[in-house]
């Protein structure tokens, strides 16, 4: 519309799409083509597609009292249906409490922005997710401050700074956000170390660990109750956030903490107070794939999950060792040089547009993740493996990066035959 054209806004906003579009960054919606191997989703045990999962849930849907919940949980949205899973997932994970929530991002959100107090400080890695940031922006945290991704030691330096300059006059509460596994790089929080840290250092307990296990759900412990179950640090960790939306194939997230805790968040956490809460349906889905969880039967997608890493990286270790002597190829793609913990598979690279479009026209959905999601030199093509993905899959998704290489180096190889012809 001309108006839109000459209206103020509508200038500023082209302005800014097109630097955008100018640097390669304009964001846009994609729908994956029908029938692509998903080597993308973080649908990790597949269980989006799994037909046991969704016979329990037709069967659950026989079971919730309507469809809306029909406003926020404060008002009429609550109900025993949510009360009585919030503390079945609860017990499932060794809580002794849990509040629901309808995302992840609002759960962090909800607990970064409302529970550090006036003057209190927030230590975060540096690679946490952009909800947290959220959170702590609208907080009334006096500082915030970031540690080296994973750093034992970096994290050591910040929390002794902070402890050499506090006063006991002047008492403060410290929290310390990390993510049980890391969404880009798929990296594991060394989590034994930070809670012994944490424990020399604040010995009058004023310091709080806050672990996101958004991409541990489902995947580590027994049954897939997490990294914090699995290595017993349940009552070392003061807020353990699980979300449904990645290896659960559902919507929401739950908030494991103490009931004190809970009842200040439902008092003072924003997000979860002006919002309505989940639906009935969506409420069952998670019964669901929780009844799925509890009777053990992901333990098997995992293991297969498992294999199938193992498989990739050794696949991609021969790719790499064919091409070590090559300065070139090396640029063009820089494969995890041990085999990785999760399943998420970095592939560094400088085109990671070019190779992600390569991928995608040879069926295989992967996504490139550049700047500033990721630092920049630290580019890449994101892969996720799947429970339901094949080692045939995984074999054939070798051999595209082989050709996509041998492509690019001759392409750059003929360039400077070019270039050298000319000079
Ligand atoms: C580490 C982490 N925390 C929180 C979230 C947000 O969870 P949700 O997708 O349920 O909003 C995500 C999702 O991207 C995540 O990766």
């Amino acid at each position: 519309m001309d108006e839109e054209k000459t209206s103020p806004l509508q200038v500023q906003l082209h302005l800014l799409l097109d630097r955008r579009k100018q640097q390669s960054r304009l964001r846009s919606l994609k729908a994956s083509p029908e029938g692509s191997i998903d080597f993308s989703s973080n649908d990790f045990l597949s269980l989006s597609s799994s037909p046991i999962v969704k016979a329990i849930f037709l069967d659950e849907l026989q079971n919730i009292p309507r469809l809306s919940s029909t406003g926020s949980r404060l008002l009429d949205g609550n109900s025993s249906y949510a009360e009585n899973l919030e503390r079945d997932i609860a017990k499932f994970h060794n809580s002794p409490a849990g509040l629901l929530t309808n995302s992840g991002f609002d759960a962090n959100v909800g607990i970064f922005s409302c529970l550090p107090q006036p003057g209190d400080i927030v230590i975060y890695d540096e690679l946490i997710h952009a909800s947290v940031h959220d959170g702590i922006k609208a907080s009334r945290a006096g500082a915030s401050i970031p540690f080296a991704h994973n750093s034992v030691l970096h994290l050591k330096s910040v929390l002794e700074a902070i402890v050499s300059k506090s006063s006991a006059s002047v008492p403060f509460n410290l929290f310390i956000a990390v993510e049980s596994v890391y969404s880009m790089d798929g990296d594991l929080a060394p989590l034994i170390e930070i809670v012994q840290l944490i424990e020399a250092l604040f010995p009058d307990k004023n310091a709080h660990l806050i672990v996101d296990e958004a991409h541990a759900t489902g995947l580590y412990g027994e049954k897939g109750r997490g990294r914090v179950c699995d290595l017993g640090l349940e009552n070392k960790v003061f807020v353990r956030l699980h979300t449904f939306g990645k290896a659960l194939a559902c919507n929401g997230a739950i908030i494991l903490c103490t009931p004190l805790t809970r009842q200040y968040l439902i008092n003072y956490a924003r997000p979860l107070i002006y919002t309505t809460f989940m639906s009935f349906p969506a409420l069952a889905a998670i019964k669901a794939v929780y009844t799925f969880m509890a009777q053990g039967r992901t333990e098997q997608l995992a293991k297969e999950l498992t294999s199938l890493i193992t498989l990739l990286y050794s696949n991609l270790r021969a790719l790499r060792d064919k091409y070590s002597a090559s300065n070139s190829t090396q640029n063009l793609l820089r494969t995890p040089s041990e085999c990785p913990k999760s399943p998420i598979i970095s592939l560094l690279t400088s085109d990671p547009r070019g190779l992600a479009q390569y991928c995608q026209r040879a069926g295989f959905v992967v996504r490139a993740i550049v700047a500033p999601t990721v630092p920049e030199g630290f580019e890449r093509v994101r892969v996720c493996l799947h429970a339901a993905n094949t080692s045939a899959q995984a074999e054939k998704f070798v051999q595209i990066l082989q050709t996509w290489i041998e492509q690019e180096s001759h392409k750059s190889q003929k360039l400077s035959e070019v270039v050298g012809a000319r000079l």
